[in-house]
């Protein structure tokens, strides 16, 4: 199989920070920093990306990171440097052999501090860069609501290996889809998974565990024949996509059941293993160039789960120009079979505004 290394690594190296953000979740002070684009970020953010980091670093350590956080702020504050110091060295998988893989505990608060500065890399078209966002969904997290840990090696521009440990969805990949899902308070209490995908070789989910990783079983997009039975998710906040245009869409679509809300890439995942079929991310208006990090592990998921993921034009996603999607503009993610009907009805809901 390809890419083996770069999977397991990344599968390890999420499940430990995934397993971070839960302890940060029921029994840490969450150490909220509000962020100059006014977004939050939790003392979780920062200790699954320096997890995250300095396990690709001991595995490969000429690759890249596009990462969302850096250092500056625990630079500038050292209680909260603190608190993430004492998480991050409290976070260990539970099996040995898989922890010396992923490099073992980090050996400083400086190491740390460097880590995370790691993910500065501008992107780019050549290479081996991995994009990664500790926390997606922080505002879920939050909330006990849906969030996601995010990790995409690109090769040459191409998400090629996707990584998302979502721990508030339930294991079962068949467990209905419904509007309670993206909502408050919820404890993650027997739920967890990861999602994978090797571009080329299919799409998977098992449970996220603490300790070796367990076993996987395929996942694939529903096979949907009737367009108007869709079920499709969309962001919560109504900043980050357009509920009113979606809502028309999927009015267009024949779509009667209501949408699904969520934050995070936990709705890549969703439609990748058949819960729900659609993603509509229309642009909320504000000029915003998406972030590649918020995409790159659902996209290449999606896809080799038998769907198809372009922006809200029909045009392909291109990771290659740095750290943002600047040439794309929104995101449709569906099943491959209904996919073009989708573009077209959304480009007629756009063209109507223009
Ligand atoms: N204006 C605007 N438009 C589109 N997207 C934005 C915008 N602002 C922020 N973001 C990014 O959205 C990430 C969360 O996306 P979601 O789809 O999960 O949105 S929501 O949280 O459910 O509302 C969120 O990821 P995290 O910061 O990792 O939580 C942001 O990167
Ligand atoms: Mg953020
Ligand atoms: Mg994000
Ligand atoms: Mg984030």
């Amino acid at each position: 199989m390809a890419y083996e290394k770069e999977l397991e690594l990344a599968l390890l190296a999420v499940q430990r920070a995934s397993l971070l953000t839960k302890s940060v979740f029921s029994s840490h002070s969450k150490g909220t920093l509000t962020k100059s684009d006014a977004s939050p970020v939790t003392i979780g953010d920062f200790g699954a990306q320096a997890l995250i980091i300095a396990s690709i670093k001991h595995a490969f350590p000429e690759d890249e990171v596009v990462g969302e956080e850096d250092a500056g702020d625990l630079r500038a504050n050292d209680s909260l440097r603190d608190l993430v110091w004492e998480l991050v060295q409290a976070s260990k998988l539970e099996d040995g052999a898989a922890e010396d893989r992923i490099g073992g505990p980090i050996k400083s608060k400086d190491a740390m501090l460097n880590a995370l500065d790691q993910g500065d890399s501008a992107g780019g078209r050549k290479g081996r860069i991995w994009a990664l966002d500790p926390i997606d969904g922080t505002k879920g997290f939050l909330r006990g609501g849906q969030y996601a840990v995010c990790l995409a090696l690109m090769v040459d521009g191409v998400p090629t290996v996707g990584v998302l440990g979502c721990p508030n969805l339930p294991v079962d990949d068949k467990a209905p889809l419904d509007s309670s899902i993206g909502a408050d308070a919820d404890s993650g209490e027997g739920k967890g998974v990861l999602f994978s995908a090797v571009k080329g070789e299919g799409a998977q989910s098992r449970p996220l565990g603490k300790g070796a990783l367990q076993e996987a079983q395929k996942i694939s997009m529903s096979p949907l024949t009737n367009i108007s039975e869709a079920t499709f998710c969309e962001s919560v906040e109504s900043g980050h996509s357009n509920h009113g245009d979606q809502a028309n869409i999927a009015q267009r679509l024949g779509i009667t059941k209501p949408s699904v809300r969520m934050d995070s890439q936990a709705k890549y995942a969703s439609i990748a293993r058949g819960a729900g079929d659609l993603y509509l991310r229309l642009p909320s208006g504000k000029a915003y160039e998406e972030k590649i990090w918020d995409h790159a592990a659902g996209v290449v998921i999606v896809r080799e789960a038998g769907g198809e993921v372009t922006d809200a034009y029909g045009k392909p996603l291109d990771f290659g120009i740095g750290r943002t999607l600047k040439e794309n503009k929104g995101i449709v993610g569906a099943p491959k079979a209904v996919f073009p009907k989708v573009i077209e009805v959304v480009r007629e809901v756009l063209n109507a505004k223009a």
